[in-house]
């Protein structure tokens, strides 16, 4: 493997994002940050079968390495990203099989010149920190999520809060318990993520959240997609009382690493945009619509989805669903009915282009965390709607704390985990509040949630502005971690 040929003064960077969108976007702007900002020689390391999504996402000047899967995986159809899987059950599984690239990441980083002088690479890829700290190589862990959850996470491991909750007979569903650090954030167990939310949790994820904090654990530091004035407080409180990880390091936004520009801009505008043209040109705010990468959700939940945006739309609301996935059923006619003031998109948009265009004035998320981040440097409010995993926990920061967003009022049955739909009235009826609140602009008019999330957007450019906080942390971060180029002497290898 050789990094990029110039530059071959500066430290080099090897990057390795778990296979998952979500996890895989934030680390390819965390790459171009760092090659704009002429601190590293980035390596980026990527599947195959990854690889030309990758690419698209990436600088030229940013190496790539492929790392195929070895002949028997490739024989057992192994997928090459999560969105491959048919649901998040599977994922305990695939991260296991993800472990057969590790022979391929030893050879590449042992034989690297320059020698890499840090990994980053996801707690999701637990053996690769190893594997880096045995060829003398530091890493920094990416988790993908928030400090905020990240706390929350231990603070549910250490005190169950589900076992206090449900011993209480009746009525423990809508029980809420308080964090005794910070005693302003009352849990239910509709926040807490499935099977933590159980009073003894275990099975195969418990088994994988131990690989990871281990990792996480045996690193050298925690880079968090964050930034002071979002979670200035949450990451003080891990860095100066907590032990279950590494300094954490906050970063972000690091969607502004493309300076609101977006990435992948080809020369051909796609549909979705010059659709939004045309809807910034007649006036109109619109609303967008993105439910994540990562979990499947029922055509049924999709199709009351559909009703919702319909009766919105009738109401005056201008919208566009980027739909998971692209065969989904959305109901005959659909599409045709709201043609005008709907947009649905079933290919992969660049999301942070959108957020950013100038009629995009609310978005209706799933609060993956990356989306989260998103909407908020793009002065969009939410309105949050968690689906699963650590989102709900998301949705607390965006909508309680940080009151840049409202919350689709979903049954408390179905936010533990159990079945239900949220029905098209209650989308319908959030998408047209979230679309008045927002107001007419992105400079802070609006109700209190859109004059929120600009201020704090402003405070995200900031952040990463030549001086601010995440500028600071970052180049602290490699000046810290990273080994220097010099005197480098690679170990032997087998
Ligand atoms: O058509 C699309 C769809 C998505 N994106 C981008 O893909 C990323 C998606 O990330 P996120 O919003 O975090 O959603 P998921 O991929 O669904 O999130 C998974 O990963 C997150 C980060 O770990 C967790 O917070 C979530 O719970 C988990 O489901 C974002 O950068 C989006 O901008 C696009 O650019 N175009």
């Amino acid at each position: 493997m050789a990094a990029a040929g110039h530059d071959v003064q500066l430290p080099h960077v090897a990057i390795f994002p778990f296979m998952a969108r979500g996890h895989t976007v934030p680390m390819t702007h965390l790459a171009c940050l760092l090659r704009r900002r002429g601190l590293a020689t980035v390596t980026f390391f990527s599947t195959p079968g990854n690889a030309p999504f990758v690419r698209g996402q990436l600088d030229d000047d940013v190496a790539v390495v492929e790392l195929p899967f070895p002949d028997h995986v490739v024989a057992r159809g192994a997928a090459e990203c999560v969105e491959a899987l048919d649901s998040l059950f599977p994922l305990p599984a695939f991260v296991e099989a993800v472990s057969a690239l590790r022979p391929g990441l030893e050879v590449s980083l042992a034989a690297a010149r320059p020698r890499v002088g840090l990994l980053v690479a996801d707690a999701f890829l637990h053996w690769a920190h190893a594997s880096a700290a045995a060829l003398g190589v530091p890493t920094v862990a990416f988790l993908g999520g928030n400090m905020f959850a990240t706390i929350m996470r231990d603070v549910i491991l250490r005190d169950n809060p589900a076992a206090a909750l449900l011993s209480g007979g009746g009525g423990a569903e809508a029980a809420t318990f308080a964090v005794p650090e910070f005693p302003h954030v009352h849990l239910t167990l509709a926040d807490i993520p499935v099977p933590f939310n159980r009073p003894s949790p275990e099975g195969p994820i418990m088994e994988l959240n131990a690989k990871l904090w281990k990792a996480i654990a045996g690193s050298n530091g925690l880079i968090v997609n964050t930034f002071d004035a979002m979670e200035g407080r949450y990451v003080e409180h891990w860095n100066r009382d907590h032990r279950a990880g590494p300094r954490a390091w906050p970063i972000g936004p690091l969607c502004l690493a493309h300076g609101g520009t977006g990435t992948g801009t080809g020369a051909v505008e796609p549909s979705w945009m010059k659709w939004l043209d045309e809807k910034a040109a007649a006036g109109r705010a619109v609303l967008y619509v993105a439910l994540g990468t990562a979990m499947a959700i029922p055509d049924a939940q999709l199709r009351e989805v559909a009703g919702g945006l319909e009766a919105a739309a009738a109401a005056g609301v201008y919208f566009l669903w980027a739909v998971r996935p692209s065969d989904a059923d959305l109901g005959a006619g659909f599409e045709e009915r709201v043609e005008g003031r709907g947009m649905v998109v079933r290919e992969w948009v660049d999301q942070w282009r959108i957020l950013q265009h100038g009629c995009v004035r609310g978005f209706l998320s799933h609060c993956g965390w990356n989306s989260a981040v998103e909407g908020v440097a793009a002065g969009v409010p939410l309105a949050a709607w968690p689906m699963g995993a650590e989102q709900p926990l998301n949705a607390m920061l965006v909508v309680d704390e940080l009151r840049v967003g409202v919350r689709v009022p979903v049954p408390t049955a179905m936010a533990t985990g159990g079945h239900g739909v949220v029905g098209s009235e209650v989308i319908a009826r959030v998408a047209r509040e979230l679309m008045m609140m927002a107001g007419e602009g992105k400079g802070g008019g609006g109700g209190e949630e859109a004059r929120n999330v600009a201020a704090l957007a402003s405070k995200a450019r900031e952040a990463v502005a030549e001086g601010g906080s995440s500028w600071k942390a970052l180049e602290e971060m490699v000046a810290t971690l990273c080994r220097p180029v010099e005197g480098d002497t690679p170990k032997p290898t087998k």
